[in-house]
């Protein structure tokens, strides 16, 4: 699904009332009745029910304005404050203010701070609150009335339903511009916007529903946005198992990982690649550590590499490369340890494996991006923002700040399709970026990107590109951790669990397909 910065749905509008001459009042009227309808649907029939709509003095307005007059129409009370006076209203919400006068329709013109507590007790007789203060044309941080309001309205304690998007919320960043509403429900028009999908914007919307209101397809289309968000619908498709097939036609995952400080990890990453539906994996580690870790998983093939002071170094790398042709996919970096000889490792294997690879965890800690430019086949980089702060030289909290925009610089600055983990794991294709919006604060526990990694694996070894796997992958495993939650809660979900539901979650998957 497209995704949107507050420009482009602003061009989209343009085209639309400009060029293609659909009236704004129209798109109004949609707006206002995509939202009467998710109302309808969330809190019942409104007939008889009170509802206080708080409306600025732009567009973002005007819907409400227009939405107010719907209710009472449909026999709601609804008391509206305006944030300023009737006058300073024009364009197509001044239309709608006047119509709803015409109908008879409650306005209060609140224009100071002080004037708030004489509308407390209609605001708190009210069921419903409903935020269209500002929508994707703020400017800068609140200020004035606008905040005065949106800090009450976040006192008030009652169901909110922001009109496109929480007021104060900016659409690009899903950073408050100094405060923004917190929304139970945001009926955003047309297409999802940036800001509401990230964090934290994504938790001020609240449960998003994305409404058609007769934007022509075509425009988006031409205008062609970089942002998409993952949906089941659009992911790539998962096909059935052809009957007359075997194990040589699900791919061969070479995982390669671990040390002696870290045996667990690419064990998770191999039961994971099989979890995924890998024909075959093996699990190269470290000769001091192949007794610990091999056997562990019954299915599959333990490889006992050379050690350097319990580390992968050259002498691994050279037996890793001598049977490279063995496999399909290489899935490397979980529990690999720091130290020289990792280094040099990962720089040989980096510069001469010609099958695609899935570089994680130590395997990102002991590189420079720059080296992934000498690639010779697809890589999918996998880091979590401290990974990521330490390829770019950031800190971890500009990483954090600036997710989507500093993963696309990776992706088009390295040459690798680059996924950002993280609650709304950021994946930067070429010119496009997507958003998973699956994952649960029960999947930050240890193993679980090594899982992540493996299933990208398993899917590049049943014929998925690098960045359709990337994507199908983490997208699945977001899901299987959903599923793991609801199922059991959010606590104590180990990376084996999460591993142990990637089938479930296909399965959840290829039934909506
Ligand atoms: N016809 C269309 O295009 C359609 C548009 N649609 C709807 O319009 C919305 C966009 O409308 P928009 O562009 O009018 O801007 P909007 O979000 O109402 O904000 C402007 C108002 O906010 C104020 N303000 C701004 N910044 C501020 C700040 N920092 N602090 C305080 N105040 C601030 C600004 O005040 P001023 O600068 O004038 O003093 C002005 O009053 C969009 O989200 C969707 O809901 C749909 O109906 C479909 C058709
Ligand atoms: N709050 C969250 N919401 C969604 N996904 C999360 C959340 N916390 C962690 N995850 C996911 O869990 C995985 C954690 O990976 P990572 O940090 O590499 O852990 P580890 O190094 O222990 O394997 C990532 O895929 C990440 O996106
Ligand atoms: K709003």
């Amino acid at each position: 699904m497209y995704l949107l910065t507050a420009e482009e749905m602003r061009a989209i509008d343009r085209v639309a009332i400009e060029e293609i001459g659909i009236p704004g009042v129209v798109l109004m009227e949609h707006a206002a009745l995509s939202v009467l309808a998710e109302i309808e649907k969330s809190f019942g029939d409104v007939k008889g029910k009170r509802f206080a709509a708080f409306c600025g003095r732009g567009n973002n307005g005007g819907d409400g304005l227009a939405l107010s007059r719907l209710l009472i129409q449909k026999g709601a009370e609804c008391y509206v404050f305006l944030s300023g006076t009737m006058e300073e209203i024009g364009g197509d919400a001044g239309t709608n203010l006047g119509v709803l006068r015409g109908v008879g329709g409650y306005i209060a013109e609140v224009t100071q701070k002080e004037s708030i507590k004489f509308i407390e007790k209609q605001v708190k007789e009210s069921e419903v609150i409903i935020d269209a203060i500002l929508g994707t044309g703020i400017k800068g941080d609140v200020r004035g009335i606008n905040r005065d309001l949106i800090e009450f309205i976040n006192t008030v304690g009652k169901p909110v339903v922001s009109v496109d998007i929480p007021s104060g919320l900016d659409s690009d960043t899903g950073r408050p511009m100094g405060i923004a509403v917190k929304s139970d429900i945001t009926v955003t028009f047309g297409y999802p916007k940036v800001g509401e999908v990230i964090y934290p914007g994504a938790e001020y919307a609240g449960r998003l529903v994305v409404a058609d209101i007769g934007y022509p397809a075509r425009i988006v289309e031409e205008i062609n946005p970089a942002g998409r968000l993952a949906t089941r619908e659009e992911l790539p498709f998962i096909r059935d198992r052809e009957r007359d097939t075997h194990k040589g036609n699900y791919g061969h995952v070479l995982v390669i990982g671990g040390s002696k400080d870290f045996v667990g990890a690419p064990a998770i990453s191999s039961l994971a690649a099989l979890k995924s539906g890998a024909g075959l994996v093996t699990m190269a580690v470290p000769s001091c550590v192949a007794g610990m870790v091999s056997g562990r998983i019954l299915e599959v093939i333990p490889l006992s590499l050379g050690d350097e002071d319990g580390y992968l170094g050259k002498v691994a790398l050279d037996e890793v490369l001598t049977m490279i042709d063995r496999f399909d996919v290489v899935a490397v970096g979980p529990g690999l340890g720091m130290g020289e000889p990792v280094k040099a490792f990962m720089d040989g294997l980096i510069k001469n494996c010609p099958l695609p690879m899935v570089i994680d965890a130590d395997g990102l800690n002991n590189i420079e991006p720059t080296a992934l430019i000498k690639s010779k086949a697809p890589v999918v980089v996998t880091p979590h923002p401290g990974e990521m702060a330490r390829l770019t030289g950031r800190k971890t909290e500009d990483v954090n700040s600036d997710r989507i925009n500093i993963t696309r610089e990776f992706t088009r600055r390295y040459k690798a399709t680059c996924v950002l983990k993280g609650a709304r794991t950021v994946i930067a294709v070429e010119n496009r970026y997507y958003i998973i919006p699956t994952g649960n604060p029960g999947m930050a526990t240890a193993g679980s990107g090594d899982v992540l990694t493996g299933v990208i694996a398993g899917f590049i070894g049943q014929g998925f590109s690098p960045t359709d796997a990337a994507i199908l992958g983490a997208y699945v495993h977001g899901l299987a951790g959903d599923m793991l939650a609801k199922k059991r809660g959010e606590y104590g979900i180990t990376a084996t669990d999460i591993a142990s539901y990637i089938p479930v979650a296909i399965n959840e998957l290829k039934k909506r397909m």
